[in-house]
């Protein structure tokens, strides 16, 4: 394996707004990776970095070793973003033949066909014409028409329904079978769980996590207890937040959350300490908490 992605200390700021704060990673050939985050955590200034759309502010990105904006880079790169600007007045196949134009070894056009479900009908469609989910269909053949090497997707589901998001992710399977290296980004954490062999967790504009899915289920808190109380309130978090055995503690759907290494310990400090709660639950660890810990604003805990 090589590595094919490289960012050192990449910073970058919109006026006073810190988007991406001092990330680096490196990603191998062959790998599917999630960059996952709630909204604005950094994800899609981040692929633009590695797009070559934004410059850094500080820190470097790599392609290939080189500038995403060599023409060595753009011809192994493929890429989908999240709304897909297509020319007007053409058809969905002339516009796939002129993208194949622009790269040196193009896919095969029944092949580019047949991996993105486009019917010969979609083929003849005036892309004006074409539905949100045909111009996403469209984004992801043009995102393979130069057959690259490495394919970034920016939140490529979205707007997809069940059928046309499970098609997705079969030909991303495949694509990952012959491998291509992957790079999407995403919201959805089962997602990330399900395809990607590697996650990167952005909270804003940080790497919060990056491993395995295994790998961040297991580092992290192995369970969780939850409860009500009818005395919720700030000072009853920060009570609760400055138990030894709680690392985090935050509410969701009307219940209070803490988490913890050890939930009788967690739970022998909380009645030690007289707190007001009922109607206490465990939870066992699942990735969806392992995400509401890890991206919650720490902010939250102090009000
Ligand atoms: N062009 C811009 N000008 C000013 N601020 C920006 C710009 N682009 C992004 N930001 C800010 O940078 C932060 C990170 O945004 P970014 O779009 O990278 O997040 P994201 O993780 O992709 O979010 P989402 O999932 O909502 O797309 C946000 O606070 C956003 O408001």
């Amino acid at each position: 394996m090589s590595t094919v992605i490289e960012l050192n200390h990449v910073k970058k700021s919109f006026k006073n707004r810190i988007a991406v704060n001092d990330v680096s990673f490196q990603i191998e050939s062959g790998s599917v990776t999630a960059i996952l985050g709630p909204n604005g955590a950094g994800k899609t200034t981040t692929l633009s970095m590695m797009l070559g759309l934004l410059e850094p502010n500080q820190g470097s990105v790599k392609l290939f070793g080189r500038s995403p904006k060599e023409r060595y880079v753009r011809e192994r790169i493929g890429v989908m973003l999240q709304h897909v600007s297509i020319m007007d007045r053409l058809k969905v196949k002339e516009i796939l033949e002129l993208t194949r134009n622009y790269y040196p070894h193009p896919m095969d056009m029944e092949f580019l066909i047949y991996l993105t479900g486009l019917t010969p009908k979609d083929l003849n469609r005036y892309t004006e014409k074409l539905s949100g989910g045909q111009k996403r269909s469209l984004g992801f053949a043009m995102a393979l028409a130069g057959d690259p090497d490495v394919l970034f997707f920016d939140e490529p589901t979205v707007g997809l329904d069940t059928m046309a998001r499970r098609r997705f992710w079969e030909t991303v399977h495949k694509l990952a079978s012959q491998g291509k290296t992957i790079l999407f980004t995403t919201h959805y954490l089962q997602e990330a769980d399900d395809i990607a062999d590697r996650i990167i967790l952005f909270n804003q504009g940080s790497i919060v996590a990056d491993g395995t899915p295994a790998d961040i289920k297991s580092r992290i808190l192995h369970s969780s207890l939850s409860f009500l109380s009818d005395q919720d309130g700030p000072e009853l978090r920060r009570k609760l937040a400055s138990l030894s055995p709680i690392t985090n503690c935050y509410d969701k759907d009307g219940r209070i959350y803490v988490a913890t290494d050890d939930t009788d310990l967690a739970l022998a400090a909380i009645f030690g300490a007289g707190l007001p709660v009922h109607d206490i639950r465990i939870h066992s660890g699942s990735l969806d908490e392992v995400f509401e810990q890890l991206t919650i604003n720490q902010e939250e805990i102090a009000q």
